[in-house]
């Protein structure tokens, strides 16, 4: 296969990148660092495109901090749109095509019906308006790009709501967890492999895609799956959206429709809750095997 770069190699899905590549023994990707691959370093990136000459680079560096992102727009901003800006006159410069990462949170998520990749943006919070304004910017710059949208990642990999949910529920005998914001949480391993599937496809149906895992949820209903599969006993209370105030304004409703993507690349996609069991069977063996 020819060379493929990822940059936020150090973050959640970086790191599963890495390990969905050596499970599908895929050896022509490099992983950079930070530091090597900055993407607001327009020197780095060049020398880097120079010395690998890609076919592919793969975005997964982002601003993903979403509530201290009302206020800190003009980081989010820069990492969000002027880095994948940099990215994608980058690739179009060496013909490379750029496969980037996304977020259910550009939907302002008031309409309870599967969001289709034409169905209008309206983010309501600084992430979820810098990551549109990247999308926008690929667009403009690059015929050459996939952008796949996702939501509610997580793994055993960097911090999200699994691993949250696993230590609050170590220290404490409740939890109260929003039960009326509804979505699909992807486990980002399935998305990685995704990814590397569409490489691997060597189609050209560039675009914007919806990817999730299948099915339908709540957080509370999400955190109550975990507890289930981990087996720890913590009394869960479903609670409103007000009752958990957040600086930043997330989507009511973000599930999206991923006909576009099975049928383009002819893929299957894993339910929320069988990925959920492989999730926590590998923080499972981590946790055993760590001395
Ligand atoms: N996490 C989620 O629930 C969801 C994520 N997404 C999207 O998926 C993608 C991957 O998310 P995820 O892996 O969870 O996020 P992480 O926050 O785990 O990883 C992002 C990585 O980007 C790095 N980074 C930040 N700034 C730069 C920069 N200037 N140059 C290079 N790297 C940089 C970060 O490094 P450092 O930590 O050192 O700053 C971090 O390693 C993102 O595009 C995100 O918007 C979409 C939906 C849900
Ligand atoms: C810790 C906790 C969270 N919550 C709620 C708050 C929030 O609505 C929801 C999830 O909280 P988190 O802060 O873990 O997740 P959050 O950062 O909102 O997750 C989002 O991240 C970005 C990057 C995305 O792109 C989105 O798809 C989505 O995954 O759970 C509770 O109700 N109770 C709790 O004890």
């Amino acid at each position: 296969m020819e060379n493929i770069i990822v940059f936020g190699a150090s973050g959640q899905l970086g790191q599963c990148l890495e390990k969905a590549a050596w499970q599908k023994k895929i050896t022509s990707v490099v992983f950079p660092s930070k530091k090597e691959a900055n993407i607001l370093d327009n020197e780095a990136l060049a020398r880097l495109f120079q010395q690998y000459k890609p076919a592919f680079a793969i975005n997964c560096a982002a601003y993903t901090a979403v509530d201290k992102a009302e206020d800190d727009a003009e980081l989010a901003r820069k990492i969000n749109k002027t880095g994948v800006q940099n990215l994608a006159l980058q690739c179009k410069a060496h013909g490379a095509t750029l496969v980037h990462v996304s977020t259910d949170f550009v939907f302002e998520g008031n309409n309870p019906l599967p969001l289709g990749e034409d169905a209008a943006t309206n983010p309501t919070s600084i992430y979820g308006l810098t990551k549109l304004e990247g999308e926008q910017d690929i667009i403009a710059i690059l015929p050459k790009h996939y952008i796949l949208r996702t939501s509610w990642l997580y793994s055993e990999y960097g911090n999200n709501f699994v691993k949250t949910m696993l230590k609050l529920g170590s220290e404490r005998d409740e939890l109260k967890i929003i039960a009326d914001q509804v979505g699909t949480p992807t486990y980002a391993i399935d998305l990685a492999n995704a990814i590397l599937d569409i490489i691997s496809s060597g189609k050209e149906n560039y675009g914007v895609y919806h990817y999730s895992n299948e099915g339908v949820t709540s957080w509370y209903d999400f955190a109550k799956g975990i507890f289930d599969v981990a087996g720890t006993n913590v009394k869960l209370y479903p609670i409103r959206t007000a009752e958990y105030p957040t600086k930043a304004t997330r989507p009511a409703f973000s599930v999206m429709d991923k006909a576009k993507f099975k049928k383009t690349f002819g893929l299957e996609v894993p339910y929320w809750r069988d990925s959920l069991i492989t999730c926590i069977k590998a923080l499972e063996i981590n946790t055993i095997n760590k001395p």
